[in-house]
């Protein structure tokens, strides 16, 4: 059993990374960016004739939120146009894609948590592109899984908990947003979970939503970095229009994780838990 992981050196690609060891009994190909250009469908095509994967974990994307609002084109190449071919390949020579979605395919108007049935209305470029990149997938008719995580973070790649660390180092005093409510995803987590569904004895299509466990907003994150770390740094509670930023997020994206542990029995560490063990490793 091939399975082909894209976004080698992301914060995904890179915990999936250190599970291959834990799998000796699957062939694990990890492509980047130089092998693997997701903005160039002629080389997304080669690469998969050549490994012909039975299984594609499709976790590269753009993720620079802020960026993509003016780099639509790029965003839009990667997030969907690279799914839709991805999708047609899988298509075509009978793999699974298991695909990895984003809890910003919502507005954030939502007061309970978010369930895999619930309407996508995204309301900022990443957002639609992703959305878009997801439909390409249920287009193709190729199997596959969606799964919408949520505020990933890992001792890899660039994300909140380390911006959090770099700024609370640097201050005395920082702003967090506290009306941008959801839950964070340890990426090992996340990889984990990954794995027990291409262990699970059927491969079960559909969407599935999947976070830690918890309700917070990222003023109480941030927060918890502080105290974990034990900086001194006063961290204030601002609302999102006393942060302006290009792109607007979505004010509530808990996510319903029901679905995933009721089909596939992962296993939902709770929020603090995970971060504990990232901070323990950084
Ligand atoms: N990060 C988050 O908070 C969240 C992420 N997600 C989704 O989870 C998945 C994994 O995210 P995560 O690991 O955090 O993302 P990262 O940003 O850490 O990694 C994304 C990877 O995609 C690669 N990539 C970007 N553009 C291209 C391209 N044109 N060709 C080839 N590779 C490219 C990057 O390559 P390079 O290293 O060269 O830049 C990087 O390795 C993504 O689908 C993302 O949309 C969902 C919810 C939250
Ligand atoms: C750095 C900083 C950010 N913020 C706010 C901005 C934003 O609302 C929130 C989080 O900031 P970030 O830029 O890390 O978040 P962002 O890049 O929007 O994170 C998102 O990334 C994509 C890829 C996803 O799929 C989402 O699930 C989500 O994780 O914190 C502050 O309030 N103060 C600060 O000093
Ligand atoms: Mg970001």
């Amino acid at each position: 059993m091939k399975i082909l992981i894209t976004g080698r050196h992301g914060q995904l690609g890179s915990e999936l990374h250190d599970l291959k060891e834990a799998y000796p009994k699957y062939q694990m190909v990890f492509v980047d960016r130089e092998e693997m250009d997701l903005s160039n469908p002629d080389q997304i095509i080669e690469v998969l004739n050549t490994q012909k994967p039975n299984i594609i974990v499709s976790a590269g994307a753009y993720t620079a939120v802020d960026k993509a609002e003016s780099d639509q084109e790029l965003c839009d190449a990667v997030n969907h146009i690279a799914v839709k071919t991805i999708g047609a390949w899988a298509a075509d020579n009978n793999a699974n894609v298991i695909h990895i979605s984003t809890d910003y395919v919502f507005d954030g108007t939502s007061e309970t948590p978010l369930k895999e049935t619930d309407t996508p209305d995204p309301i900022n470029v990443y957002g639609l592109t992703k959305l878009h990149g997801e439909q390409a997938l249920r287009a193709s008719s190729a199997n596959h899984v969606i799964i919408r995580t949520a505020w990933v973070y890992s001792v890899y790649g660039a994300n909140f908990v380390k911006t959090m660390i770099r700024l609370m180092s640097e201050r005395e005093e920082i702003g967090v947003v506290a009306d941008q409510i959801g839950t964070p995803t340890y990426a090992r987590d996340l990889a984990k979970a990954i794995m027990q569904i291409i262990e699970a004895p059927e491969f079960l299509q559909g969407v599935y939503h999947y976070s830690n466990e918890g309700k917070i907003s990222w003023h109480e994150f941030a927060t918890a970095v502080k105290e974990i770390k034990g900086f001194n740094t006063k961290i204030n509670a601002i609302g999102s229009n006393a942060f302006p930023t290009p792109a607007k997020r979505p004010n509530f994206s808990l996510l319903d994780k029901s679905k995933i542990k009721e089909v596939y029995k992962v296993s939902v560490p709770d929020w603090k838990t995970s971060l504990q063990e990232m901070l323990g490793e950084l």
